[in-house]
């Protein structure tokens, strides 16, 4: 892995930020010295500031100071925040990566400057252990900019290139996905508990079982459909509890759960 030589800001350092923070240093992408955080009570971020990074409470500072500028904070945060870096940004020397959803790279251009390089990405919480599914995506930025952004979120999980208008929609895939699987798993834990293990067996059973079908698509590279048919035995348990489900809507519930998260997140950044 190339080391990133100059600096990076991480403004809005939260759940997304640190995490993001944590992978760039622990994957030798840059040192924690590279790199600042910032937030608006630096007191929540003491344990970072001893494992060597930057930490402050002094937005425009960290940008003036910073090659690379990561927004991190809610988009109903973002406004606010923009006005304040406008008179620091500087075109010619910042690339800003925006993880915000529902805030398009002309929406910050139209706050910072028209000239400025801006790039979206949307990864999920299992960025915290390197294992985001990560959506890149801009409007208008160099195709060497993509790659570096591109190459900076592979080091906290997979990335994916995408057209800026998909990125609602890889909202509600992948980063409330985590959310769909985690109560789809925790629903199967209850089952379990409903014919007979105690829910700590329950769960680490379903969770096991889970990350074995996910493994099974990854390192197999097959279709689930053909991983269904190798466990639906004839007149057997599997299909008689598969359909009972699809009777119930599962398949479909999720499907209208998905759509309905992607108008969401379309809609939670208000232009001002
Ligand atoms: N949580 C998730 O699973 C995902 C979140 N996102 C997006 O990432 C962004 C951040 O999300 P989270 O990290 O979950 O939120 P968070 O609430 O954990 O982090 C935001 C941080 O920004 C700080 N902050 C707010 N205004 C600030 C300001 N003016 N100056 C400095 N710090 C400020 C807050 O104190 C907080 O620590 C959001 O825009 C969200 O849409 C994207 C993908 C997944
Ligand atoms: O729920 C939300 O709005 C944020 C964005 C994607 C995941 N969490």
């Amino acid at each position: 892995m190339e080391q990133f030589t100059g600096k990076i800001a991480i403004i809005g350092s939260g759940n997304i930020g640190t995490s993001l923070a944590k992978g760039l240093v622990k994957s030798g992408y840059a040192a924690a010295a590279q790199i600042t955080l910032t937030r608006r009570n630096i007191a929540g971020l003491s344990a970072y500031a001893d494992q060597g990074f930057a930490v402050s409470a002094d937005n425009p500072a960290a940008v003036a100071a910073a090659d690379i500028v990561v927004l991190c904070v809610l988009p109903q945060q973002l406004n606010r925040l923009l006005e304040t870096l406008q008179p620091v940004i500087d075109p010619q020397r910042h690339l800003v990566i925006s993880v915000a959803s529902g805030v398009s790279c002309a929406d910050i251009r139209n706050k910072l400057s028209d000239a400025l390089q801006v790039v979206r990405a949307m990864p999920n919480t299992a960025i915290a252990i390197g294992q985001s599914m990560t959506c890149v995506a801009t409007d208008q930025a160099d195709e060497a900019n993509v790659q570096l952004v591109s190459t900076m979120f592979e080091t906290v999980g997979a990335v994916v290139k995408i057209n800026e208008d998909l990125m609602t929609a890889a909202t509600a895939l992948c980063a409330c996905g985590i959310a769909f699987f985690l109560r789809a798993i925790r629903a199967a834990s209850q089952g379990g508990v409903e014919i007979g293990f105690h829910a700590e067996d329950a769960l680490k059973m379903a969770v096991q079982t889970a990350k074995g079908a996910a493994d099974l698509l990854l390192l197999m590279e097959s279709h689930p459909e053909q991983e269904i048919d190798k466990v639906t035995s004839p007149k057997g348990c599997t299909i008689a509890g598969l359909n009972e489900m699809e009777h119930n809507g599962f398949s479909s519930s999720l499907i209208k759960g998905i759509k309905l998260s992607a108008v969401k997140a379309g809609e939670l950044y208000k232009k001002e």
